[in-house]
């Protein structure tokens, strides 16, 4: 099996060619074994390219746990700038069929290359039963949620994926080893979440630090960046145009008065190779 090693400001991924490779039989055992950083290529997450019915093309994400996400916001980017670069498309903007919908990359070119990639994410669920998150129906806005020996102020929303955000004064000083996964695994989430601790700098930035569902410690997450812009502004903590900054680089966020949310960023890629047997990989 082809593949390409991409990364988007750190958050990493194996991108296979799906209109040219056969999928693999146990995608979700593939993406475990692939994603394993000694034992394998080593990776955030799996990303297959497909043909759609519905939209220009098809992205399917799998965590390095094997789980399938709805949307990955990092991954989209490269798969925009892969699918134009391979010729699977040939437009400068065109249309993404995810399991959270379809999502509008527009590339950034210059010269012919792609430098960045805009994507219309689509528009956040605030409900609770829409993120899912457990508790009497309507927002969940900053509030309580004990965690370990602790209480954190969340506010969770579906942006793509579920997502839990907390502000604090001081991301260094945040135990994500600990509080992440005991907030991705809280009974008041039933699918888990995603969790980002956001300190706001200003109006017009933050910084973030991110434990994903299904991957753990990451360097980026782009839900998860236009999750915590949506938090913010209706928090009243930034206005909505903001830089994030996160472990791995800084994304450009906007909540758009359409209620879209707008993410920008870079996309790279690292290396190519070729996996010759995916049920020998251990
Ligand atoms: N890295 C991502 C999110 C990937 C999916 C997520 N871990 C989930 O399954 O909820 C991003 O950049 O958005």
């Amino acid at each position: 099996m082809k593949f390409v090693k991409m990364h988007g400001i750190g958050n990493d991924f194996i991108l296979v060619n799906g209109f040219k490779e056969q999928m693999p039989p146990n995608i979700p055992l593939t993406a475990q074994n692939l994603c394993d950083r000694h034992f394998g290529i080593g990776a955030d997450g799996l990303v297959f390219l497909l043909p759609s019915e519905k939209a220009d093309i098809r992205m399917r994400y799998f965590n390095s746990d094997g789980s399938e996400g709805e949307m990955c916001g990092n991954a989209i980017r490269c798969f925009a700038k892969y699918a134009f670069e391979e010729g699977l498309v040939h437009k400068e903007s065109f249309t993404v069929e995810t399991l959270a919908g379809v999502m509008l990359p527009r590339l950034v070119l210059q010269d012919g290359k792609v430098t960045a990639v805009t994507v219309n994410m689509g528009k956040p669920s605030l409900d609770r039963d829409k993120v899912p998150m457990s508790g009497s129906a309507g927002q969940a806005l900053n509030e309580p949620l004990r965690v370990l020996d602790t209480v954190f102020y969340v506010t969770a929303l579906l942006l793509g994926v579920p997502h839990c955000v907390i502000f604090v004064d001081d991301v260094e000083g945040i135990d994500l080893g600990k509080y992440g996964p005991a907030i991705e695994y809280h009974p008041a989430f039933p699918r888990k979440t995603n969790v980002h601790f956001i300190e706001v700098l200003n109006e017009h930035e933050m910084k973030m630090r991110v434990w994903e569902r299904g991957a753990g410690l990451t360097l980026a997450c782009g839900t998860g960046a236009c999750a915590s812009l949506v938090a913010a502004v209706l928090n009243n903590k930034t206005g909505r145009k903001a830089k994030i900054h996160l472990p791995g680089g800084t994304l450009d966020i906007e909540w758009a008065l359409n209620n879209h949310v707008y993410m920008t960023g870079p996309a790279q890629t690292v290396f190519a190779g070729e996996v010759k047997d995916v049920s020998l990989i251990k």
